[in-house]
C-alpha cells in the first residue's frame, strides 16, 4: 500500500515544463493524498530554502530531498554530498558562458546554471573532475559525487522507515530517473522526456501539475496496478 507519495516541483507541480506556476490541481490532489493519510514529499534541483518554504505553507510531512539529492530534511536537515568548491563553479561558468540561476546563493553542494542546455562537452568536463551533472530543463547542475536525487531519497526513506513498495514518484525530467531507482511506482507525467517514460509504470495523459491530479486520482480509485 502506497504510505509516501515523492514529488519533483519543477515542470510536474508547475502548469507546465517551462513554468514555475504551480498548478491548482496539483495542490488538490495534495490534499486528497493528505485527507487519505498519504504522506508527500519534495524531491527537486531546487535549493533546500525554497523548497522548505513550499513544504511548510503546503503543510507537508513525508520529507524534502533538495539539490538533487544533496540535502534532505526530515525532522532535521542532513548535507549528504561535499560542499562546492567555489573556483569550480567560476571555472564551469566561464568555460561554458552560462549564468547562475538565482538560488545559488542559498546552495550548499548542488550548483544550477543558465541556459539548461546539456552539452558533450559539459558532460566530459564533469566527467574528468568526477562530478555530477545533469540538466532538469531548468537548469544545468553540476555537484561532486556521489549526487543525483537516489542519494537523497535512499536516506529519506531510511529516516521515515519506509520500503521501496510503500512509495510512489511522479516526475518529468532525466534528473528523475534516480528518483524512480529507489520507489516502488513510477509515474511520469504526459510531457515528460522520453527516457524517463520509457522506465515509468504509469504515464498520464494530462501533462505536467494536471498529470500530478490525474494520477492521485486513479490511484485513490483503486485504477492503477501499485502492487505490481
Ligand atoms: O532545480 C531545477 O533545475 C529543477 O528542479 P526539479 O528537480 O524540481 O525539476
Ligand atoms: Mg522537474
Amino acid at each position: 500500500m502506497i504510505k509516501l507519495v515523492l514529488m519533483d516541483l519543477d515542470g510536474t507541480l508547475t502548469e507546465d515544463r517551462d513554468s514555475t506556476r504551480i498548478d491548482l490541481d496539483a495542490i488538490y490532489a495534495i490534499r486528497l493524498l493528505q485527507e487519505k493519510r498519504i504522506k508527500v514529499g519534495l524531491v527537486s534541483g531546487n535549493s533546500y530554502p525554497i523548497l522548505r518554504g513550499l513544504y511548510t505553507y503546503l503543510y507537508l510531512d513525508g520529507g524534502i530531498v533538495a539539490e538533487n539529492g544533496c540535502i534532505v530534511f526530515y525532522k532535521e536537515k542532513y548535507r549528504l554530498c561535499k560542499q562546492m568548491d567555489k573556483s569550480l563553479v567560476i571555472e564551469f561558468k566561464s568555460l561554458f558562458k552560462l549564468r547562475d540561476t538565482w538560488q545559488n546563493e542559498y546552495r550548499e553542494c548542488d550548483f544550477g546554471f543558465v541556459p539548461a542546455k546539456l552539452t558533450d562537452e559539459m558532460i566530459n568536463w564533469a566527467k574528468e573532475k568526477n562530478l555530477y551533472i545533469k540538466s532538469s530543463g531548468y537548469a544545468v547542475h553540476i555537484a561532486y559525487n556521489a549526487a543525483g536525487k537516489s542519494v537523497g531519497v535512499e536516506k529519506l526513506l531510511q529516516l521515515q522507515g519506509l520500503k521501496k513498495e510503500d512509495v510512489a514518484a511522479i516526475g518529468d525530467s532525466s534528473t528523475d530517473i534516480e528518483l524512480f531507482q529507489q520507489v516502488g511506482f513510477k509515474v511520469a507525467v504526459g510531457n515528460a522526456d522520453d527516457e524517463l517514460k520509457d522506465i515509468a509504470d504509469y504515464i498520464t495523459s494530462n501533462k505536467s501539475g494536471k498529470g500530478v491530479r490525474e494520477f492521485v486520482d486513479k490511484l485513490l480509485k483503486g485504477e492503477l496496478d501499485v502492487l505490481k
